[in-house]
């Protein structure tokens, strides 16, 4: 059995996270349910902020909150001290709802809205990370009509190709995301922005992709950036206070994946920027890091319990659990792989072979094929491991299926942080239709 973080097997011979039994926890607020282990999202944003210490440069590690967003969350990453990325007006309304210091929120986001650059402005947030001309024109538009300057970050695109699935890249040339750093763009932007009254620019930004197991991607990105400076700096004098690299550190989600631990990126990230400052005769700048995945992603597990079975003989047979792709879209969206076991009884021998269906109307609603399990019945529950990221945040409600709950848990203790949605959350946005049309 996977053991992640401070799960194990108590006495009970149940599965255990955090100190706390699953099967009371499934009891206590049904299935399914996100559980997280708190100490794991604990010991990971310290390792980060502790490597940065040691390596004795100044930084920030924001939260990268779109791999989970709640108002518990939020609070336990400004506990450990953390910056936060936010992408949107719901995110930043949960940070600011949280208490979050906005002097620490970074706003990303490709297409931000002048209501949502204006609820930035209005809060007084950190920095907001500028991605396209549109955006720029309407953040100058906007700080001179409320006569407010604002610090930013240029998103550039560095054109490389990280190792990942397809749809998780974004550091490539041709991306939606940012400035082209090779054709000119970048440039531009940057002129645009020196120029400017209202834009502090405190420095330049790059994310490459997400789930990615090696540092030479990251490296890359910080040459090729640290090129194009060393250029801005003879033609305009300017050299970034900032320097961020954006998230996308690996994890764990079967033993199929290898990645590093967390801290080794920020030593490789580190160790570039100093090397290509010191060779170029220019300061190192701060360096930030938005994590988001492996802050949370290994912490999570979901509880579901198990229903339905079908055998297709001689091919396959298939157990159907309470969620699905309503609570986790990753397997259908990118064919990602999960481990699993029977909370109740995880040291139980393996003893048939069995694929894992949702319950959503869709053939492709399968959390995982071919997962060895004890002979499995409808009392069983399943526990799904590394589920902390982009599960809640991208849950829906296909089928009219009610949004899981949320539960922490830490030394032995849980505390509900979202409660389940209802049949009646389901319908609060209804209107009846009267007819006739009016
Ligand atoms: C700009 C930006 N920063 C940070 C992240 C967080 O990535 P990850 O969850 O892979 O660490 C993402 C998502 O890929 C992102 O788009
Ligand atoms: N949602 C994706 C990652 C996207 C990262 C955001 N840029 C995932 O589940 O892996």
């Amino acid at each position: 059995m996977k053991h992640n973080g401070s799960v194990k097997v108590n006495g009970k011979g149940h599965l255990e996270i955090g100190g706390v039994d699953t099967v009371s926890l499934a009891a206590r607020y049904g299935t399914p349910l996100y559980v997280y282990d708190v100490a794991l999202i604990r010991q990971r944003a310290r390792a980060f902020k502790e490597t940065f210490r040691k390596l004795g440069v100044k930084s920030q590690v924001a939260y990268a909150s779109k791999a989970f967003s709640a108002i518990a969350m939020i609070q336990l990453a400004d506990e450990e001290g953390l910056s936060l990325d936010v992408v949107s007006g719901g995110e930043l309304y949960t940070a600011l709802a949280a208490g979050f210091p906005v002097e620490h929120i970074h706003f990303h986001g490709n297409n931000k809205s002048r209501e949502e650059l204006e609820m930035a402005l209005d809060a007084g947030i950190g920095c907001i990370v500028a991605d396209n001309f549109y955006e720029l024109d309407m953040l100058e538009n906007l700080c001179a009509e409320k006569g407010r300057k604002v610090s930013a970050l240029l998103r550039v695109t560095p054109g490389i190709e990280a190792h990942t699935h397809d749809y998780i890249l974004t550091g490539q040339e041709d991306s939606k995301f940012g400035f082209d750093l090779q054709n000119g763009q970048a440039e531009a932007a940057l002129k645009q922005v020196l120029s400017s009254g209202w834009i502090k620019l405190l420095g330049v930004h790059c994310h490459i992709g997400s789930q990615i197991f090696e540092t030479a991607g990251f490296v890359l990105a910080v040459q090729k950036i640290m090129d194009k400076l060393d250029e801005w700096h003879a033609r305009y004098g300017y050299f970034p206070e900032v320097l961020n690299l954006g998230g996308g550190f690996g994890i764990r989600y079967t033993e199929e994946d290898h990645p590093l631990p967390p801290a080794y990126y920020v030593e490789e990230i580190v160790k570039e920027v100093k090397k290509q400052a010191g060779s170029r005769r220019l300061p190192v700048p701060e360096i930030w890091i938005e994590p988001g995945r492996s802050l949370v992603g290994e912490a999570g597990t979901t509880l579901y319990s198990v229903g339905s079975r079908k055998e297709v003989p001689h091919v396959r047979k298939y157990i159907a659990v309470d969620g699905g792709m309503s609570d986790n879209i990753r397997p259908a969206l990118y064919d990602a792989k999960y481990e699993a076991v029977l909370a109740n009884r995880p040291l139980d021998k393996c003893e048939e072979t069995v694929s894992v269906a949702g319950k959503c109307c869709e053939s492709g609603d399968m959390l995982i094929w071919d997962l060895p399990l004890p002979k499995t019945g409808s009392d069983d529950l399943l526990a799904v491991f590394c589920t902390g990221a982009y599960g809640y945040s991208m849950a829906n409600n296909y089928n009219r299926i009610p949004r899981p709950p949320v539960v922490f848990v830490e030394n032995g203790k849980d505390e509900l942080v979202v409660k389940r949605e209802t049949y009646e959350d389901l319908i609060r946005n209804d209107l009846r239709l009267r007819v006739p049309l009016s």
